[in-house]
């Protein structure tokens, strides 16, 4: 779904104390690669808790339109109809990935090894990231990309017709040009190898060995088997640590606040947020740790409690990418001075993180300092001025990141469109609102 619709002002009242227990949606890296794995493996994929939110219907549509049947039988719970390896047929029309980056990225890879054209296309966030990250590797298979300057969607990938494995060194942290190659791997004769410069979330990996897949990790060196036949899974969906990240963090910096967020999925290459947090003093703590679904879980309880900066080193920045926004918030409301390394990547995200986080932060009355690979905040021990309006540009971590914030100014903080939200946690605001927040919609 592109965000075209009419954008929804909103801003959240301060003051706000947060208590209780909230259920998180899906995970979704994980629900993504639910909907893709299950359509490349023989037979039926049944999921539940897949994330119903805009990037992951967008890649249920993509599934439908290249072959394979994907079906919805009630809230969450989904089945896949796999077409194999090897097995998806051209579609009809373009595919819209809408605002995710996740979604096309993944779908490139896919399409790369089959002999047929798709083209992509997204919202204007989308449109304006890089592809020739994926599309670079593609290459090697034998794809061949024509899209606008700079490789941008809209872009048509024509597939190799006789696809070779190959052997690449991904140039940036990124687990989704990681997966696009994997996924390309799945359908070429013989070993495909990608190597890391750095690890990053590794969901492709573990899930592709749960569907029967040859892939043998040796440190940062990653070996797939070529043309497996997958075999359709049963899928519990963890919940999203990214998204928990608001309820918890908004925990910690509104006063008197208390909440609980069971279940949550703490990957190790995802959970790098909540080792930070506690770096920082939080409140924070992990309760009833198990494993569910080949992930480890837990119930994390957040309370609100006095916080001060720290370094962030840049060999944690793979592991939280998608919270750094919302642990700027806490930055800006802790004791001292936040300082983030290694985060270049934030600039090609949905939109250009550390610029929308620091013109929204100074704006708010926080200073703040950018390099091109690090960011600094200078918190302000809980006393965050507010009362300002600022831009989400089709970012919905970074509305929901000052959402948050407001709830902990002393002025409100306006964000410009709350319908952001819906790209990967449609039900942010009656979640919050349950936990103890109020927000107020404006008209004009
Ligand atoms: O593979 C994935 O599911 C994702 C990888 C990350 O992107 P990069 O691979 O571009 O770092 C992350 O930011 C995104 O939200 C989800
Ligand atoms: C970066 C993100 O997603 P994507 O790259 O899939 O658009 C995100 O969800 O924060």
């Amino acid at each position: 779904m592109s965000h075209t619709g009419e954008p929804r002002p909103m801003s959240a009242v301060p003051g706000a104390t947060l208590n209780g227990s909230a259920e998180i949606p899906g995970d979704k890296s994980v629900s993504h690669r639910s909907l893709i794995f299950g359509a490349m493996a023989v037979g039926e994929t049944k999921v539940t808790g897949l994330l119903e939110g805009a990037d992951v219907l967008d890649t249920a549509k993509a599934m439908r339109a290249l072959g394979a049947e994907v079906i919805r039988h009630g809230q969450g719970e989904w089945s896949i109809h796999g077409v194999g390896v090897g097995g998806f047929s051209e579609p009809a029309d373009v595919i819209d990935c809408g605002n995710s980056g996740t979604g096309v990225r993944l779908l490139m890879g896919t399409v790369a090894t089959h002999d047929f054209a798709t083209t992509f296309t997204g919202d204007a966030s989308l449109r304006s990231r890089p592809m020739g990250r994926v599309t670079d590797p593609l290459a090697l298979f034998g794809a061949v990309a024509h899209g606008r300057s700079g490789g941008r969607l809209p872009l048509t990938l024509v597939g190799a017709t006789n696809p070779a494995p190959v052997r690449y060194k991904v140039p940036v942290p990124s687990a989704q040009v990681k997966s696009a190659v994997l996924l390309a791997g799945l359908n070429a004769p013989g070993d495909t190898i990608v190597e890391e410069i750095e690890a990053t979330r590794d969901h492709t990996e573990r899930m592709l060995r749960g569907f029967g897949a040859q892939v043998e990790t040796d440190g940062l060196v990653i070996t797939l088997k070529g043309q497996p036949e997958l075999k359709p899974q049963v899928i519990a969906v963890p919940r999203d640590p990214s998204s928990a990240a608001f309820p918890v963090c908004a925990a910690l910096i509104c006063e008197g606040s208390d909440v609980l967020v069971p279940g949550i999925g703490l990957n190790p290459t995802r959970a790098g947020l909540y080792t930070t947090l506690r770096e920082m003093g939080a409140d924070l703590t992990f309760e009833n740790a198990r494993e569910e679904g080949g992930e480890p879980v837990a119930d994390l309880r957040a309370r609100f409690g006095p916080m001060k900066g720290i370094e962030v080193p840049p060999e944690r920045a793979a592991s939280m990418i998608d919270e750094y926004p919302i642990l700027s918030v806490v930055a800006a409301l802790a004791e001292g001075v936040t300082v983030m390394h290694g985060v270049k990547e934030l600039r090609v995200k949905e939109s250009d993180r550390i610029d929308a986080m620091a013109r929204g932060l100074e704006a708010c009355g926080v200073r703040v300092e950018e390099t091109e690979d690090s960011f600094t905040v200078h918190g302000m021990g809980g006393k965050v001025p507010g009362g300002a309006t600022v831009g989400t540009r089709l970012d919905h971590r970074i509305a929901m990141s000052f959402f948050c914030l407001g709830m902990a100014t002393q002025k409100p903080v306006r964000i410009d469109d709350a319908t952001v939200v819906e790209t990967s946690f449609p039900n942010f605001l009656p979640l919050m609102e349950k936990l103890g927040a109020s927000f107020r919609r404006h008209n004009d």
